[in-house]
């Protein structure tokens, strides 16, 4: 699992280990790992040029630590001091190493474009949102340079993973002990490139929000033992598609013939069964499931549709258009998967609203309507009521296609039918879902056909 921890729990777990371990201990293995990770970016030390931008508090000792080391390895250091003064142990040992103070970016000798690397070492978990101008000048001056974030990219909200203002945007974000929020929830997991961990040794309590890894879907998935037939393998229900979006329907029970159930049954109008039975001709009709999908291009009637398959009392996943017509919790495990737009018209507010404190928002909604809420994004956030967030990562911003979602919901519902719970059904197929989305896309551009295509590969490399 990939754990995002809170400042106030890396805070805490630091006191603890830090009682047992001599002054400085953990800074030192912060900077190591640093260095390490640098270098390997660089593909040595010796001959390359590096700026340290260093602010007033720890990050800063953890960069100008990591410098030092740079410079022994024949690296040629400058740092810039933003603010009115910086780590002051941590400046001693790179100025003993080698390294040289700047007053400014203009100010040095050489092009800008001529440094291999920028380390942003401004505010780490103590900083506030936002840059100063000072920051701000000099990241405008070095723009074009690789930056290498020392724990999270100055100026994100680091237990949010909002912006508000300027913020670092970094090619390598170099972090200690776990992930924090802002690494995995977007805004800013997008200003962080990739995502380094270097382990300090924190003993941590479970985190609220996390990233499923391979194995742990792997475990998760449901797989059938011979004792199984059709029916106990589960049954899903799809109730999607109109006369005016008969391709919904078609893609809905596309993303529930993954495989993961053992039936699929489908309700709607003849015509659009009929289409349905021709491509998929081992769907069935109406009768007993054990989750139904609900919404994906139900047009008009999706309130009814609704309606209808929640007298059946069994778990539901809500899509769509029928999402307009959840004003309450509705009383069975449920799965709502809106979009940003869909998301911020259930709860009254504007979609920006919902973008930039997408966490937020997602939790809001998973209490208000005592559901898993799966609000669609780059990164994917599945919240639960009580406030547990799994975020997917995997997927490309190629998945970002018309009928996408509508795979998803069938597939989210398939796996409900097997009797995963709402979160994992969610979090379990929102992850396969862009695992296929990245398979297909093999770095061009996709249609929802194909992601449905490519899940059944997926699910047969995961198990
Ligand atoms: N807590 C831990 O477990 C460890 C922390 N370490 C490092 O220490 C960092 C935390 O250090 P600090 O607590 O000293 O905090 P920071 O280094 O994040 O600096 C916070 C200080 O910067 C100033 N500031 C806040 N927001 C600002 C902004 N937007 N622009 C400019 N200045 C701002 C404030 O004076 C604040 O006190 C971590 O991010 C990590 O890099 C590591 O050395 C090892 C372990
Ligand atoms: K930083």
């Amino acid at each position: 699992m990939r754990s995002a921890h809170t400042v106030a729990q890396v805070r805490a777990s630091e006191a603890d280990l830090m009682r047992d371990l001599p002054e400085g201990a953990l800074m030192q293995r912060a900077a190591a790992g640093l260095a390490h990770a640098i270098l390997d970016l660089l593909g040595g030390g010796y001959g390359r040029r590096v700026l340290v931008l260093a602010g007033v508090g720890d990050n800063a000792g953890d960069a100008l630590y990591a410098a030092a080391t740079l410079c022994r390895r024949g690296s040629a250091v400058d740092v810039l001091v933003l603010g009115p003064h910086t780590h002051q142990a941590g400046l001693a040992a790179l100025l003993a190493a080698g390294g040289r103070l700047i007053d400014s970016v203009d100010s040095v000798a050489v092009a800008v474009a001529d440094y291999d690397v920028v380390v942003d070492g401004i505010v780490g978990i103590g900083g506030r949102p936002g840059l100063r101008s000072e920051a701000t000048a000099a990241l405008a001056a070095l723009a074009g340079v690789p930056v290498v974030a020392v724990d999270v990219p100055s100026g994100v909200d680091v237990d949010t993973g909002e912006v508000d203002g300027a913020h670092v945007v970094a090619d390598l974000t170099v972090t200690f002990g776990t992930h924090k929020v802002a690494h995995l929830v977007d805004p800013a997991a997008s200003a962080c490139g990739a995502v380094h961990l270097v382990d300090i040794g924190l003993d941590l309590p479970v985190a609220a929000v996390e990233a499923l890894q391979p194995g742990e879907v792997a475990a998760l998935l449901p797989r059938p033992d011979g004792a199984d037939h059709k029916y106990t393998r589960g049954v899903v229900g799809i109730r999607a598609g109109s006369n005016t979006y008969p391709g919904a329907a078609l893609l809905c029970v596309a993303g529930a013939s993954a495989g993961v159930a053992g039936m699929i049954r489908f309700v709607g109008s003849d015509a659009v069964a009929d289409r349905v039975r021709t491509v998929h001709p081992e769907v069935v009709g109406p009768g007993r499931v054990q989750a139904w999908v609900v919404g994906p291009g139900a047009d008009d009637g999706a309130a009814g549709t609704l309606r209808e398959a929640l007298a059946d009392g069994v778990p539901v996943v809500v899509d769509a258009d029928a999402l307009a017509a959840v004003d309450g919790p509705l009383g069975v495990p449920a799965v709502l998967t809106p979009h940003a737009g869909e998301l911020a018209a259930m709860l009254g507010v504007e979609r920006a609203q919902v973008e930039q404190r997408s966490l937020h928002h997602a939790r809001l909604a998973a209490a208000r309507f005592d559901a898993v809420v799966l609000l669609k994004g780059r990164h994917t956030l599945v919240a639960r009521p009580g406030g547990d967030v799994r975020v997917t990562t995997t997927g490309v911003p190629w998945l970002a296609t018309a009928g996408a979602g509508d795979v998803l919901a069938g597939l989210i519902g398939s796996l409900l039918a097997t009797g995963l719970s709402p979160w994992d059904a969610a979090s379990v197929g929102s992850w396969v879902h862009g695992a296929a989305a990245t398979r297909a896309s093999a770095g061009g551009p996709i249609v929802a056909g194909d992601v449905a295509h490519a899940l059944r590969g997926i699910l047969r490399e995961i198990h």
